[in-house]
This record gives structure tokens, C-alpha cells and sequence, in this order.
């Protein structure tokens, strides 16, 4: 099935080993608008009444949503990700300020005794 000169739809299935120009560039054009990829060939007026033979019917444009109604996969770290990423940032910058402050301590009761 083809959806050639949208919202037309051909079912060129018979025509696949009658097509001049191979049954490959039907299939590339399986269920998607081959509007552009049949009229920059430059088929002539007699594949174009051919054409018609394989006509369907007419998509109906009204149930065609204007946005996609499908969401982009979600990111792929987990939604704690976040705050434990923050917390190993915090202890990257804390934890060297800890054993500074621990050497310097044990320097200072080392000394004391
Ligand atoms: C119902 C749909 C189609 C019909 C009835 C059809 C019919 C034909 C016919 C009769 C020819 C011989 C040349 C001519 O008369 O123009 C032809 C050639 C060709 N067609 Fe189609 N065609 C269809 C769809 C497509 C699609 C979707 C493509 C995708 C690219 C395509 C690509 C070609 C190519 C590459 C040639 C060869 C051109 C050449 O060697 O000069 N056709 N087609």
C-alpha cells in the first residue's frame, strides 16, 4: 500500500513485478506520502492513468493529529539520578575540606602531646 498523492492512497501490490522502474522504489515507498518520490521521476500521462487502477480511497485528514501525539523516549538516567548527583558533587568538594581539616587537627593534638 502507497500513500501517493496524499491523501490518496494506492495499493500498488499487483504492480510490483509490473512496474517499469522495479519493485525496490515501490517498496522504499510502502506506507509513507510518495507524492514527491513519483513526480520527480516524471512519470508520463500513461503511468499516471495506470496509477489509478491501484486507487484505495482517500485518507481521511480530519483524524490526523496536528502534533504528534507521541512522546520522545525519556532520558535515560532515573528521575533520583538527579539528587544523588548532586549529593557525590557536594561530597567531591567536601570530602577533601574534611581530611585537610582532619590532618591539620591530627597535627595540632599530635604537637599538644
Ligand atoms: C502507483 C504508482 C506508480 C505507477 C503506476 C508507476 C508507473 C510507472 C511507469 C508506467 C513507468 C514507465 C515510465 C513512464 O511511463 O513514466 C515507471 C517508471 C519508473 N517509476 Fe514508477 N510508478 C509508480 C510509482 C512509483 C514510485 C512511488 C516510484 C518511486 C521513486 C517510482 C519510480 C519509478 C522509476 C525510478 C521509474 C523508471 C524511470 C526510467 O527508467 O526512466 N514509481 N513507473
Amino acid at each position: 500500500c502507497i500513500l501517493n498523492n496524499f491523501p490518496q492512497v494506492y495499493d500498488v501490490t499487483p504492480f510490483l513485478e509490473e512496474h517499469p522502474g522495479g519493485d525496490e522504489v515501490l517498496l522504499l515507498a510502502v506506507e509513507k506520502d510518495a507524492t514527491d518520490d513519483f513526480n520527480d521521476v516524471g512519470h508520463s500521462d500513461s503511468a499516471k492513468e495506470q496509477m489509478e487502477k491501484f486507487y484505495v480511497g482517500k485518507v481521511d485528514t480530519s483524524t490526523i493529529p496536528e502534533q504528534p501525539n507521541y512522546k520522545l523516549p525519556a532520558q535515560t538516567t532515573p528521575p533520583s539520578g538527579q539528587s544523588s548527583g548532586f549529593v557525590v558533587k557536594l561530597l567531591q568538594f567536601l570530602l577533601p575540606l574534611l581530611i585537610l581539616g582532619a590532618a591539620f587537627a591530627l597535627q595540632y593534638y599530635g604537637k599538644k602531646k
